[in-house]
């Protein structure tokens, strides 16, 4: 995939520019509903023969839109989502800086500038999108706005029963701890990276070392509890569960922040340092306050039989699929 940084206003020129079929959108999140933007825009490009493009914006509008917002979490940072969008096997990336001169562009330079001086031929985006100054654009409106030089799909709302799936909803999903569904919305569980730090070292006392991570972005994550995770490291993956939380049972005062550790089964090494990625699969509890070690040992080793029982479950279930697929 070519990544073309854009900051604006652009310098290139159309004669230098590839054809493509151009698929637009914020897309955080890369969830089913972008994935089926970005796969129309595909089989378009195929059907015409030209590059498939993909323009996408950071930071999100809010930041510059909403003058209180200065940091926002997203579901998937600028890296992942460009490497979630590379995997769907599309040619070209615009990456357009979200800035304040580029937001106050009328509908109709957007277009002449970022459509058809882009030598996009065909347009592909989900039903609400919206383009131009305070939105204005709209895809009922893009046919009188391409003045012929394009034409477009739009592509209809994807629904899990009556909702919407959207940023939105897996964002909520997410917040509200229900990892697995954010997962059927992902198409892929949630993930988060960061990096193994040094903790209290009270884990390997209670027989349960876990590895606390600090994220390397601002990432959306669940609220505090216990769940069932897959953790990555150096090329190879395994399964764990994580505490979530301020760990009532150990602090009095609750610490500024909430801790994110991971206790990873049948594993032995040190990996302070590290860089490691975590899914979230499902949601097993919400942390407590125990009123000794042996109390919190012994949930821990329920929670842990939870969380084994869950993965067997789901390796069996992709079995099945795998077979049926096969
Ligand atoms: C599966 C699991 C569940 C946990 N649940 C709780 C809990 O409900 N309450 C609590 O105070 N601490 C809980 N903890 C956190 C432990 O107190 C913590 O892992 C221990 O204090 C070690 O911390 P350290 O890694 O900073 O040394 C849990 C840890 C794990 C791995
Ligand atoms: N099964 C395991 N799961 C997680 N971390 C492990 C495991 N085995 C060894 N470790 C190592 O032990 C460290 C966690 O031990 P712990 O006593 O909880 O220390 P800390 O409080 O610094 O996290 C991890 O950072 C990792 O380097």
């Amino acid at each position: 995939m070519k990544m073309i940084k854009i900051t604006h206003p652009h310098h290139l020129a159309k004669q230098n520019v590839p054809k493509s079929v151009m698929a637009l959108g914020f897309f955080d999140g890369v969830h089913k509903g972008h994935q089926k933007v970005i796969q129309t825009a595909k089989q378009k490009a195929e059907e015409l023969n030209v590059e498939c493009a993909v323009m996408t914006f950071d930071p999100h509008p809010s930041i510059v839109l909403k003058k209180n917002i200065q940091q926002i979490e997203y579901i998937t940072p600028l890296q992942e989502k460009l490497k979630f969008i590379e995997d769907l096997g599309i040619d070209r990336l615009y990456l357009v800086e979200f800035t304040e001169s580029f937001s106050s562009l009328q509908p109709q330079q957007f277009v002449d500038q970022y459509i058809i001086g882009l030598n996009a031929i065909h347009v592909v985006a989900g039903f609400d999108f919206t383009f131009g100054r305070f939105g204005k654009g709209t895809m009922e409106s893009l046919p009188f706005y391409s003045r012929g030089a394009f034409t477009h799909t739009t592509v209809e709302k994807l629904t899990d029963g009556e909702r919407k799936i959207s940023s939105s909803l897996v964002r909520n999903a997410i917040k509200n701890g229900d990892v697995s569904y954010a997962c059927s919305l992902l198409g892929r569980p949630h993930q988060v990276s960061g990096k193994v730090i040094h903790g209290e070292k009270r884990g390997r006392t209670i027989g349960f070392p876990t590895a606390n991570i600090e994220l390397s972005e601002s990432y959306i994550t669940p609220p505090t509890g216990v769940y069932a995770v897959k953790i990555s490291m150096n090329g190879k993956e395994y399964a764990g569960i994580c505490n979530i939380g301020y760990k009532p049972t150990f602090h009095e005062k609750r610490p500024d922040k909430p801790s994110i550790e991971v206790h990873i089964f049948d594993f032995h090494e040190e990996i302070y340092d590290i860089d490691v990625t975590v899914k979230w699969f499902k949601r097993i509890r919400s942390e407590q306050k125990f009123s000794g070690v042996e109390e919190l040992i012994a949930q821990i080793k329920r929670d842990i039989k939870e969380a084994k029982d869950f993965f067997q479950q789901l390796a069996e279930s992709d079995k099945i699929t795998a077979e049926k697929n096969f």
